[in-house]
Order: structure tokens, then sequence, then C-alpha cells
């Protein structure tokens, strides 16, 4: 069953118009979110806790910054964009406390109600807007006149007029001009952790770091291994984005073409896809959410070793030697739109 696609034209932004909203955080897609929405002529607050430091960055660029508990209580509409991990206490002492009857509270991914984290009053509305997409392009899509595809859900209607406030929403981010994908919590949830995990954060980086450590372990210089297993992924990846598999394979020599059919399979075999499926097991039973809440709650000391480990691998080292002479590629990982 193909999903429902919604456009600006199936969109009343007036909506969103009418109500004032909260954004809760100003990281990655709560700064999008704000800007965008203010552009988009959305009366906007962001809630920060005292001693963030986003509020000065906000205030900066020209936005009402109140605590999450005063911005909780002006606003109807209350958007939650801070870390998955943080929501929980957001929730119980600023968001709760204020969400009277025929409030919306609105999500960029669904984790926290998914997982029975967060369970919100049964006469408010919860819906999602989740861009597909970092925060930072979703702003500068929208700052050119385009937009990034959105997932747009309803997991309670409270008002019955839930959904078209959650389109109003998407279109003032410029989500409907590229295309909202109607979905639920549960699929959203589950399809992007499993995205995140398997594909396009942990498969990806595993392979990139594999690759470089077996040719440099067979003596191959570190710049020229890099360039084969991380730089040029980009320039394979946007053949990808623009015409798929397919115009990836179009446009290399078929020497390439050979060597992707007849090896790739051998790298990512019947193994790996059984390891998927038990990721993405561990996902459906709320076994990855119910560890990483926990890990959280002890103050991440495996991230913090594992975040330790991935910035000092070797390819770290040699990726920034090499960046520094692309002035075009050395961006500085914080710079936004
Ligand atoms: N990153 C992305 O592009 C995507 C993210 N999402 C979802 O969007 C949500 C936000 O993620 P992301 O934008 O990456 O988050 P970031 O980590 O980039 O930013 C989090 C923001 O929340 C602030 N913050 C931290 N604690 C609190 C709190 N208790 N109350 C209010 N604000 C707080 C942070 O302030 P400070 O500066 O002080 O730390 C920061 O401004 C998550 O649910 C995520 O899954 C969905 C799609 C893509
Ligand atoms: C791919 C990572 C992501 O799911 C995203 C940018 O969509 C995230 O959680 O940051
Ligand atoms: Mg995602
Ligand atoms: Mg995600």
């Amino acid at each position: 069953m193909s999903a429902e696609v919604f456009y600006d034209d199936d969109a009343d932004l007036s909506l969103i118009q009418g109500r004032k909203v909260a954004v809760l955080g100003y990281g990655s897609q709560g700064h999008a979110h704000a800007l965008s929405l203010r552009d988009s002529g959305v009366d906007v607050r962001v809630g920060l806790p005292e001693g963030s430091k986003s509020r000065a960055k906000a205030e900066e660029q020209g936005l009402r910054v109140l605590s999450p508990a005063e911005a909780s209580a002006e606003a109807d509409v209350i958007m939650i964009l801070a870390p998955d991990t943080a929501q929980r206490t957001l929730y119980t002492e600023s968001v709760e406390p204020h969400l009277t009857a025929g409030k919306a509270l609105f999500f960029g991914h669904g984790l926290n109600i998914r997982y029975g984290f967060i369970t919100p009053p049964a006469d408010v509305d919860v819906a999602m807007v989740a861009p597909k997409g970092p925060g930072h392009l979703v702003r500068r899509q929208f700052v050119d006149g385009k937009g990034v595809p959105c997932l747009v859900a309803v997991e309670q209607d409270a008002t019955g007029n839930a959904f078209a406030l959650a389109l109003a929403y998407a279109a003032g981010i410029g989500g409907t001009r590229a295309g909202a994908i109607r979905t639920t919590f549960k699929e959203e949830t589950e399809t992007d952790l499993f995205g995140e995990q398997a594909v396009l954060c942990g498969g990806a980086s595993a392979l990139v770091q594999t690759g470089f450590e077996v040719l440099t372990e067979a003596g191959y210089a570190p710049e020229i291994a890099y360039f084969e297993c991380l730089h040029e992924l980009k320039l394979i990846v946007d053949l990808m984005y623009e015409g798929g598999i397919a115009r990836m394979r179009y446009s290399v020599s078929d020497t390439a073409e050979y060597g992707d059919y007849s090896r790739g399979p051998r790298v990512v075999d019947a193994r790996t896809k059984e390891e998927m499926k038990k990721i993405l097991a561990e996902i459906q039973s709320g076994e990855f959410a119910r560890e990483w809440i926990a890990e959280d709650d002890a103050g991440r000391p495996n991230f913090t070793k594992l975040r330790e480990q991935g910035a000092a691998h070797p390819i770290e080292e040699t990726g920034q030697k090499l960046r520094s002479m692309m002035s075009w590629v050395d961006r500085p990982i914080t710079e936004t739109a």
C-alpha cells in the first residue's frame, strides 16, 4: 500500500498562524522549526532552561526565549525538540503542568510516545512532524524556497483537528513544499531507529572504517585509503540520491559496476541481513530504547567510551589533514545554514 502524500495545497497554514507555538529546544531541529515558523507568520516562542548555551543564539536570531515552563504555559501548540533522552523530565517538570484540555503536544521523533516514556492526558492532541533530514538542511531548504519531506502522524486526536494542525505546522517549516507523508508514531520511530543504526549512521560508519583499516593494514597510504573509503562515498551517494542505485551504476565505470554486483554481496551478506533483523527486533521490542534511556540515566558511561574510541580512530586524523587542504569541505560540524 503506497503512502498518502500531502502538499502545500492540502495544508491550511492559517491553522498554525492562528495558534501560539512553543518550540522547546534550539538545536539542529529546534532552530530550523522556530525560525521557519516565524518566517511563515507564526507566533513562536522558544523554551530553553536557564544556562542553556542555545539561549544566546535564539535571541541573536530575533526570537523570544522563555523557560520551557513559561513557553508551555503561554502556548497552545508545544513542540518538543530537546534531545530524546531529556524529553521525559522536560515533559514532567515543565510541560505537563500546563498541558490543559485542547492544547496540542508535538514531537519531531516518536521515541518517547512509542515506548511509553511520556503519556499525555487524553484531552490533548498528540502529533508528530518529523523532517526526513538534518535540521540545518531543513532550514537551508526553507530559506531557498524549497523544503525537506516530512513525516506527519497523529497519536491522539482529542480535538478532531490534530492532523490538519500538524499539516499546517509542516507547511510552516517548508515540509509540504516537498511532500508530507502520513505515518504513525510506531512506523516513524521504528524505521527511523533502524535506518540510523543499520544503514545511515551505524552501517555506513562501520563500512567506511573497516574499508580504511583493510587498506592501511595492507600498507597503502592512509590518505589514499581516506579518499577511496570516505571522501568518494559522498560522490557515489549523491548519484544514488539523484537517480537511485541504477543511476550510480550507470555513471561509474563498467569495471566498478561489475565489482559492485560480484563483490558487494560478499561484504553485506546473509549474516549481515540476519544481524539487521536482530537489530530491528530489538527496536520493535523496546529493548534498544530501554537500554539507551538506562545508559543516559547512568551518566552515559558506555556512550562516552564509544564516542572517544570513534574520535580516536586513525581515519579522523587523516581526514582532518586532508579536509584542511579542501577549503570547500572543511566546515565545522556546528556551522548552521
Ligand atoms: N538532528 C536531526 O536532524 C533530527 C532530529 N530529530 C529529532 O528532533 C529532536 C531534537 O533533536 P536535535 O535537534 O538533534 O537535538 P539537539 O541535540 O541538536 O538540540 C537539542 C536542543 O535542546 C536543548 N535542550 C537540552 N535540554 C533541554 C531541556 N531540558 N529543555 C529544553 N531544551 C533543552 C539544547 O540546549 P543546549 O544548547 O543548552 O544543549 C538544544 O538547544 C529529537 O527528538 C530528535 O530525535 C528528528 C529528525 C532529525
Ligand atoms: C539519520 C539520523 C536521524 O535519524 C536524522 C537526521 O534523521 C537523527 O536522529 O538525527
Ligand atoms: Mg531520521
Ligand atoms: Mg533519528
